[in-house]
């Protein structure tokens, strides 16, 4: 375990080693460069994008295995270190992932980069396995992963909708499905959904996700990811289920927690602002604010990568990936979505590109010159 988060802070530094030298060498790029980079930081925010998993799989129209792989490698080349490729659930559930296999064999892998897929259970496991028994040892490109990630929920309806068992169930199924992936030297990442309201049955229990957390991370799992499923949560009850996990009997140390707020309510920044203060350095986001769940009507998209970014931006935190190419790649999706961009700070950095492109028309033209040195585009504070 300890070994594995030593090389994953290993491969953030060399990747920002190289973003160092990118922005040094552009200087449009310099300008969002404020936040001085350590490599050893422990205020280093690990950035879990699940835009292409969670967010396409709640996708009405299936998008093409194509597009699901430019994406990856786009976000991927934008520097980001962990990017949810897919899932091996049943497709009479989820059609939407149902090419996952095509796409984790077509997607280019970089090295020190993680891509893992969602595995709802040994049929799924068994699956994925035989794509990477396939992968040959001596190619030159690291395996299509290195990681799966087992789910559950804090509410009986929620995993009877999603999973059709309770959550007891569901944790005796998942339990040889985590001890078969780590015989196989594949890393085990949790998820619980609904840890502050369950779509069908209102307010959770702290308690609940603090059983089911531990479940989990007793079955091998290196860290659990709490999801806020619905997007109900706000500081004040984000504050308190992180409290009530991290303290008591079996306290779970921030160590072993990542945050997954949905922000159907506008408040997932605020509530990630909150997981950090109190020690979490995993968040999972979804460029363009993509996402949703299949069975939780009325929840909007993870909170966008580009909204967090944004926010951290000349705090103590630091990130992997480039805010203003996740901008591009949150504009690009979406158009090719069709559907309007999530990301309040990608569309606004987006504006401010375009007015800026506006003005060096203008001067190429002639117009103005005073006028345009007035309107100049400051850069972001
Ligand atoms: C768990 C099951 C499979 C149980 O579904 P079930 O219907 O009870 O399973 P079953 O064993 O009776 O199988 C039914 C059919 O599915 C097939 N099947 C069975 N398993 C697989 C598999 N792995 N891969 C491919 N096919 C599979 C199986 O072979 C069979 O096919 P048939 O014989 O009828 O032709 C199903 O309920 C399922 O796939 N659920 C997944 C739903 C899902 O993907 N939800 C979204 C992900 S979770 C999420 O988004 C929340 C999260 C993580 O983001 C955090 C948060 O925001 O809260």
């Amino acid at each position: 375990m300890f070994t594995s988060r030593v090389a994953r802070s290993l491969a953030a530094s060399s990747r920002i080693r190289l973003a160092r030298t990118a922005y040094a060498k552009a200087p449009i790029l310099r300008a969002y460069a404020t936040v001085p980079i350590s490599e050893s930081d422990p205020d280093y925010v690990t950035i879990v994008e699940v835009g292409p998993r969670d967010g396409l799989q709640n996708e009405e129209t299936i998008v093409s295995a194509d597009l699901k792989v430019e994406l990856i490698e786009k976000l991927a080349r934008a520097g980001l270190t962990h990017i949810e490729a897919g899932s091996f659930v049943s497709p009479k559930w989820v059609p939407q992932m149902e090419d996952t296999i095509e796409v984790i064999n077509k997607m280019e892998r970089l090295p020190g980069r993680h891509y893992p897929v969602l595995v709802p259970n040994m049929k799924g496991l068994d699956k994925l396995l035989e794509t990477l028994a396939r992968h040959p040892k001596s190619a030159p490109s690291p395996p299509p992963t290195d990681e799966i990630a087992i789910f559950s929920a804090a509410s009986d309806v929620f995993s009877k909708a999603n999973t059709n068992c309770t959550v007891a169930e569901g944790l005796a199924r998942l339990e040889p499905v985590a001890r078969k992936a780590l015989d196989n030297n594949l890393q085990v990442r949790g998820y619980v959904s609904a840890v502050i309201t369950c779509p069908y049955s209102g307010k959770v229990d702290p308690k609940k996700v603090k059983d089911v957390t531990k479940a989990l991370l007793d079955m091998g799992c290196y860290e659990v990811s709490l999801g806020d499923t619905v997007g109900t949560g706000n500081p004040t009850s984000i504050y308190t289920m992180l409290d009530a996990v991290m303290g008591g009997a079996y306290a779970i140390p921030p160590s072993k927690l990542a945050a997954h707020f949905h922000d159907t309510f506008g408040s997932g920044v605020a509530n990630i602002l909150v997981a950090l203060s109190m020690g979490i350095r995993t968040v999972d986001t979804a460029v363009a604010g993509l996402g949703g769940c299949p069975y939780s009507p009325g929840a909007t998209g993870n909170v966008a990568t580009e909204d967090v970014m944004y926010a951290l931006r000349g705090s103590q935190y630091t990130y992997p990936g480039d805010l203003e190419t996740i901008a591009d790649i949150g504009a690009w999706i979406s158009e090719k979505l069709e559907k309007e961009n999530g990301s309040r700070a990608g569309k606004a950095i987006q504006a401010r590109k375009k007015e800026a492109a506006l003005m060096k028309e203008r001067e190429r033209d002639g117009g103005d010159v005073e006028s345009i040195a007035a309107h100049e585009i400051t850069p972001l504070p």
